[in-house]
């Protein structure tokens, strides 16, 4: 039986050694990390997050404020509060909930975003430094950071030898993913929609990341004994053993499937989505010290 990675058990420790961090800014410089989250329109799920986001900075002791704008606010409304927070001193960090509604251009909404607030990683200047190797300076993606410290938990941080597979390649999740993994010195292979034969390529993986947004698709046998397995997908299934109209949450994995024959995998929920929000506030964390010119721990 696989090793159940408790995401939740580690985001404790990146939050605990923000606030660590916070905490030593504000003794030394008088400087309080400040996170702004923006979110358009009234997706319950998207609420959800966006209350854990506020209740973890709380919990580092940052500054957070939230906007909550009504689902038809113009783009260059949201455009303009933008603006105020690239400005604003007090804010290290800015998220924009994604995804936005149809009738705004998010690409124009991530461009504006100060790239040195870009705590989300979304930025083309921080998508271009993760590509070059310039980790030391660029926001990464907080849902791909936070796997690779569960991959590295269990994998260590050189991953040489090894291959991987990325099942999904959206910017925000698998190409993001397959970068850190290659920087880590993993031989990555990037699968979507078209990829024939995914069940004999993942089986290939001694590390399996599986970021589609189908509810549990990874099968048992898609598995190589042994291999550590990411499940990033959240997908919200009924669930009428629970009672009617009830549902649950289930991954892109099979879970108890996948136990069965891998070495490590990640739960849905309690793996991949605490370490995302965990992952929040080290970046701005990060963002804070770099603005106070205090070097920034490492996560
Ligand atoms: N845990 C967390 O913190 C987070 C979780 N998520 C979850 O992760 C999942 C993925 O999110 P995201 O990357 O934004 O999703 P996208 O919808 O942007 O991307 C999904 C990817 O999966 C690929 N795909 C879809 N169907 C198949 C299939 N049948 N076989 C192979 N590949 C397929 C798509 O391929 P193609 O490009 O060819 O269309 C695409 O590349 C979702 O469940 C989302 O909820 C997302 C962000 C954070
Ligand atoms: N600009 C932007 N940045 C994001 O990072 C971003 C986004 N937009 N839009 C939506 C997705 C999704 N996402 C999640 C974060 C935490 C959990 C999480 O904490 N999940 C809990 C369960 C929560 C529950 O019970 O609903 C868990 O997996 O244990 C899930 C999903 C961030 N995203």
């Amino acid at each position: 039986m696989a090793e159940k990675i408790d995401g939740r058990k580690v985001a404790e420790d990146v939050v605990a050694a923000a606030k660590t961090g916070a905490d030593r800014l504000k003794a030394e410089k008088g400087v309080v990390p400040g996170i702004a989250v923006v979110i358009v329109g009234t997706d319950p799920a998207s609420q959800v997050y966006v209350a854990s986001k506020s209740k973890k900075a709380k919990e580092c002791g940052f500054h957070s404020v939230q906007h909550e704008l009504a689902a038809d606010t113009s783009e260059a409304a949201l455009l303009s509060l933008i603006g105020d927070l690239n400005a604003d001193p007090a804010i290290h960090g800015i998220l924009v909930q994604l995804p936005l509604p149809d009738h705004i251009d998010s690409g124009r909404v991530i461009q504006s975003i100060d790239p040195d607030k870009d705590v989300d990683g979304f930025h083309f200047i921080n998508v271009g430094k993760l590509g070059t190797g310039e980790t030391d300076t660029a926001f990464v993606p907080c849902t791909p950071a936070g796997s690779m410290i569960l991959i590295e938990r269990v994998r260590g941080r050189d991953l040489s030898g090894l291959t991987a597979v990325v099942v999904g390649r959206s910017n925000i999740v698998g190409k993001p993913m397959a970068n850190l993994l290659l920087a880590a010195n993993a031989t990555v292979t990037i699968a979507h929609s078209r990829t024939p034969d995914l069940p004999g390529l993942c089986r290939t993986a001694d590390i399996l990341v599986a970021a589609v947004g189908r509810p549990q698709m990874v099968k048992g046998d898609w598995v190589k004994p042994g291999a550590t397995v990411i499940d990033v997908g959240i997908n919200r299934i009924a669930a009428p053993e629970r009672g009617e109209g009830k549902t649950r949450l289930v991954g892109d994995v099979d879970y108890d499937a996948a136990a069965a024959v891998a070495g490590a995998v990640t739960p849905v929920p309690g793996g991949v989505g605490p370490m995302t929000i965990a992952m929040l506030m080290a970046n701005t964390l990060v963002s804070a010290c770099r603005r106070a010119g205090v070097e920034p721990p490492r996560f």
